[in-house]
């Protein structure tokens, strides 16, 4: 019982330390950091007069209040444009403004023209497209089989498994997008696995709607016109 109750405060700091270990969002982390190392300043300094571990637990506060600081600044710094603003409501839920930001920063929007490729059938694309207004098709051994409106991506599928198109694609009218190089997102996947997230989710809710809306198609052509 003695182990438990003589170093009670002890005890917390380390609980904190393991609770932050198991935390995914950075700020929630550095935040039961710092109570970790705050109990163990109180532990160290009253319980054990260990100088040693008081300043060393003092600087892991100073560098995580930095970072906290950081993170919060930068989420409040985050503005996005109306276009920017569309695609979080419609993909972009999870992660934080900061994030969003960021992942917007690693792309670029431009303007495309007709006839602009998007995707080669069997090669990789070189950009994830996302289209905010305009539209695309996309043809399979040359039969132009179904067109691509604004708000879903095109170059989505070869990031799923092959990393191959599965189809040509090109715009069909002055199309704004917003891309983001593969190789780029293949980094990403490695290096920043929160801003990676946030586009793996938002391309399985659009290939979810591109099923309900081949599933609607198949459905007027089974039914036939009304
Ligand atoms: N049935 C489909 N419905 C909507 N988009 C498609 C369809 N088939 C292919 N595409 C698009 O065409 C793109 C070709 O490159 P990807 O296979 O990477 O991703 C594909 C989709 O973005």
């Amino acid at each position: 019982m003695g182990f438990l109750t003589d170093g009670l405060v002890g005890h917390l700091s380390y609980i904190f330390l393991i609770v932050s270990s198991l935390m995914r969002r950075m700020m929630l982390l550095r935040l039961f950091l710092v109570a970790s190392a705050v109990t163990g300043i109180a532990y160290d300094w009253i319980w054990l007069g260990n100088v040693v571990g008081v300043f060393w637990e003092g600087l892991l506060i100073a560098v995580n209040v930095v970072q906290i600081a950081l993170l919060w600044h930068r989420d409040r710094r985050a503005r996005f444009s109306d276009e920017e603003r569309r695609m979080i409501a419609r993909y972009f839920r999870g992660g934080t403004p900061g994030h969003r930001r960021a992942l917007f920063d690693h792309g670029e929007w431009v303007d495309l023209e007709p006839g602009h490729g998007l995707t080669w059938q069997g090669e990789k694309p070189r950009w994830l497209t996302y289209l905010s207004d305009g539209r695309a098709h996309y043809t399979v051994n040359g039969v132009r089989l179904g067109e691509i409106g604004p708000g879903h991506f095109v170059g989505e599928m070869s990031m799923l498994g092959e990393t191959t198109a599965t189809a040509d694609a090109a715009i069909d009218v002055p199309t704004r997008v917003w891309r983001i190089d593969r190789d780029k997102l293949d980094r990403l996947q490695d290096t920043n696995p929160d801003l990676f997230g946030l586009v793996a989710a938002a391309i399985a809710l659009d290939l979810r709607a591109k099923m309900v809306a081949s599933n609607t198609r198949a459905l007027e052509v089974a039914l036939g016109p009304a």
